[in-house]
């Protein structure tokens, strides 16, 4: 069953409209991971529930608690529940996003204001347009178009929305099983879509059966009371980002090889034909260069390159908590310093197998170093990898609604980032669980000037439109 026809007319009509929603999404500063801007993320998850009701939608905010964070005791954004639609003859679709984005600086490079949407060359430059604020709004895009022309849905909806997860969905676990447990507003639910990872290249759309899990650590070394003058206390004490900058460069090597014993021989080799999946995916060299940037990648073998994201774990060190970092030079010795640092990671590791190797790795390093600071391994928040069986309808109805919109057939990809509900979703509903991207490799996500190609935006609101077509009629074709 092809979309509506008046659907797919009023979403190129509208898009106008729809780009100003995004706008008026991404002025709302909902960057959950800094606790300045916990109200702004409370707000926009209030924001993202009134248009969903003025769009006909049953809604209700979920409370998930309170959380620690820089300090403070704060309320976690809630989740946002939605219903629309109750016929028995109908297949149920639970829709699954996050309002909340990455914190973002102008002077962080961002070539204009990353909470204003600016429209140039036609893209859509803001946080969050493509990381998760743009597909959210093609959801709403999709359910104003048949409201507006009093259209029928083919499908009922669920919606979760969430706000916490950029920084490790606290609190949604939980929700999602105790909810389901009470056979309430997740009753019913046929299969789950996400909107919420990226094409693989810039030309082909892309279907998604695998995310890679995570597990987020800090390396915490303490030692002088205060932080000291260098020329006073230089070779005079033991210094923490000394221990530390020590211990994180014995955490990976420069080819990309984790050097934590246990952590790279958990992975199986890629069998022959698992190699040939790679070598048959539309992908270069030049894509990786495109997407970051620059000619920076590990290997000149394609298929290196596309396993080290997609099949092989990673480990990135993302940043020093409490290190001089300004410009200018200041003769310091920080007196505690937090080495950041996380692990993504493929079957069959877990954070609980993985964790417990980490941690003592760092502490049997730091125990050879004789350092008479303090030094411990946190381990803040963490997720499974998920994959799942892409021979399933779900995937069938969004290769054909990709294939009406793009006249072009899906990449079939692994993702190499993190959407730990994914496998949540799949565990607790025991249902199907599909990976529909709505933007390209290089829109930037988590980085300066993210931005969504428009045509993107538009054409990935017809395809999340058509997909429910497609699910629809393959219920009709049984
Ligand atoms: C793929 C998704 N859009 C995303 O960016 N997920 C984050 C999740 C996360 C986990 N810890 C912090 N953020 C990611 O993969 O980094
Ligand atoms: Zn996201
Ligand atoms: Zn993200």
């Amino acid at each position: 069953m092809t979309a509506h026809p008046d659907f797919l007319k009023y979403v190129d009509k509208h898009a106008d409209k729809f780009v100003q929603r995004l706008a008026d999404a991404v002025q709302i500063k909902s960057i959950s991971g800094d606790a300045a801007y916990r109200e702004e993320t409370i707000a926009m998850g209030h924001w993202l529930e009134k248009q969903l009701k003025g769009l006909g939608v049953t809604t209700a905010l979920k409370d998930l608690g309170q959380q620690t964070l820089q300090g403070q005791r704060l309320d976690l954004p809630p989740a946002i529940l939605g219903k629309l639609g109750d016929d028995p003859k109908k297949r149920t679709v639970l829709i699954y996003g996050h309002y909340d984005v990455q914190p973002a600086l102008q002077s962080d490079g961002w070539a204009t204001d990353p909470f204003t949407l600016v429209e140039k060359d036609e893209k859509l430059y803001g946080r969050g347009s493509t990381d998760d604020k743009g597909p959210i709004m093609g959801w709403l895009n999709v359910l104003e178009a048949h409201q507006a022309q009093r259209l029928e849905l083919p499908v009922n909806l669920r919606f979760c929305f969430e706000g916490m997860e950029e920084t490790g969905s606290e609190g949604l676990e939980a929700f999602i099983e105790k909810e389901a447990a009470a056979g309430e507003w997740f009753n019913g639910v046929d299969c789950v879509c996400i909107s919420d990872n990226y094409w693989l290249n810039t030309r082909t759309p892309a279907l998604t059966y695998g995310l890679r899990g995570i597990a987020y650590f800090a390396i915490n070394v303490s030692g002088p009371g205060q932080d000291l003058h260098s020329g006073l206390f230089g070779r005079m004490v033991h210094e923490p980002m000394t221990d530390l900058i020590k211990l994180m460069s014995k955490l990976v090597d420069h080819d990309g090889q984790i050097l934590i014993p246990g952590i790279e021989s958990m992975v199986a080799p890629p069998t022959e034909s698992e190699i040939e999946l790679y070598t048959k995916m539309d992908y270069s060299i030049a894509d990786v260069a495109e997407a970051a940037g620059a000619s920076i990648a590990l290997s000149d073998h394609k298929e290196t390159v596309i396993m080290g994201r997609m099949r092989y774990p990673s480990l990135s060190l993302h940043g020093i908590q409490g290190a001089f970092s300004e410009p200018g030079g200041k003769t310091v010795i920080p007196s505690k310093v937090a080495g950041k640092f996380s692990i993504r990671l493929v079957p069959p590791q877990t954070p609980e197998n993985v964790v417990p190797l980490v941690t003592a790795y760092i502490e049997s390093e730091f125990a050879k170093m004789n350092s008479k600071n303090k030094m411990n391994v946190e381990h803040s928040h963490g997720g499974k990898p998920w994959v799942a069986d892409i021979n399933h309808w779900n995937f069938e109805a969004a290769r054909r609604a990709i294939e009406a919109v793009w006249n072009k057939s899906p990449d079939y990809t692994r993702e190499g980032g993190s959407i730990p509900v994914t496998l949540t979703f799949a565990e607790t509903l025991g249902v199907n669980v599909l990976l529909l991207p709505m933007g390209r490799s290089d829109d930037g996500a988590h980085s300066t000037n993210e931005k969504l190609d428009l045509s993107n935006f538009i054409e990935g609101t017809k395809v999340l439109g058509t997909y429910l077509y497609e699910v629809a009629q393959l219920a009709r074709e049984g």
